[in-house]
């Protein structure tokens, strides 16, 4: 079974198009986790434990696991998740030149997903395209206020750049395998990307933390009912002042985010 028919389950399953993001930096670990051999690994279990229920996957970022210790903490975090049932969407951002980059689509086999970034072109996708079972988020238009300064760029032809990329991620779409990474930050952007690319399901992060809009998030960030609303900060240190007792506020505040969404899901 391909990603999007896996995901179209999960959700139907646990009723949630929550995206939870595992990004334990390391200097919000509460102290209590200090000690343990790995903190970030003893830090997700807690949250998984509390948040899997209300999660459609669980999207740890690769930046706070690139050190000998954060890939053991990553290793066991995906592991677990796999024992919830709840598949796992690695937030890479990666691609290259193709000899180097069928190295780095070697990670389609821990996870279920990958987000790669567009910028060097069909070839430095290749590999994670070709992988049939797996999903692969092209970065499309990015929630931060700088993604601006090159994906707003207009074309020749007067379209922006990140309209050129979703055209181009639904051609390169020949395994059903494709979606697109859109920020909830950019609502005008979201209706327009649904429009042009109606299939393509988005990831859309930047809701929470980021102040993004949920609704928007919702209505044009699904295909077919399929697609990802992705909270991090927001879930996991939602019990940052509770001591021992922090991961009770994530499941809430995962709880709690799932019913926000489905209140806009047809
Ligand atoms: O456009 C993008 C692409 C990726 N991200 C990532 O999503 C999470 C968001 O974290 P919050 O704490 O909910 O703000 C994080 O891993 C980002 O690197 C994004 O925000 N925007």
């Amino acid at each position: 079974m391909n990603f999007f028919d896996r995901l179209h389950d999960r959700i139907r399953t646990v009723d949630s198009v929550v995206s939870v993001g595992l990004d334990p930096d390391p200097s919000r670990i509460p102290d209590h986790l200090q000690d343990h051999d790995l903190p970030r690994w003893a830090f997700n279990r807690r949250i998984i434990d509390t948040t899997h229920e209300h999660a459609a996957v669980y999207k740890p970022n690769a930046a706070f696991y690139e050190d000998p210790d954060g890939w053991r903490a990553l290793e066991e975090t995906i592991a677990y998740a796999h024992g919830k049932d709840v598949p796992v969407l690695l937030d890479a951002k990666r691609a290259d030149i193709g000899n180097t980059t069928r190295q780095y689509a070697e990670m389609l086999e821990t996870v279920d997903a990958i987000t790669v970034n567009p910028y060097m072109g069909r070839d430095s996708l290749q590999p994670f395209l070709a992988d049939e079972k797996s999903g692969v988020f092209i970065l499309c238009r990015t929630s931060n206020p700088g993604g601006a300064d090159i994906q707003d760029l207009e074309l020749e032809t007067g379209e922006p750049v990140y309209e050129r990329v979703a055209a181009l991620a639904d051609l390169w779409n020949d395994n059903d395998n494709v979606g697109l990474v859109v920020g909830a930050t950019k609502p005008e952007e979201l209706e327009e990307l649904r429009e042009q690319v109606p299939d393509l399901p988005f990831l859309v992060p930047g809701v929470g933390a980021q102040g993004g809009d949920a609704e928007a998030a919702v209505e044009y960030g699904l295909a077919d009912g399929v697609g990802l609303v992705n909270s991090s900060r927001g879930i996991i240190f939602a019990g940052e002042d509770r001591g021992e007792e922090f991961a009770k506020a994530s499941g809430q505040a995962a709880k709690r985010l799932k019913n926000r969404l489905n209140q806009y899901r047809a």
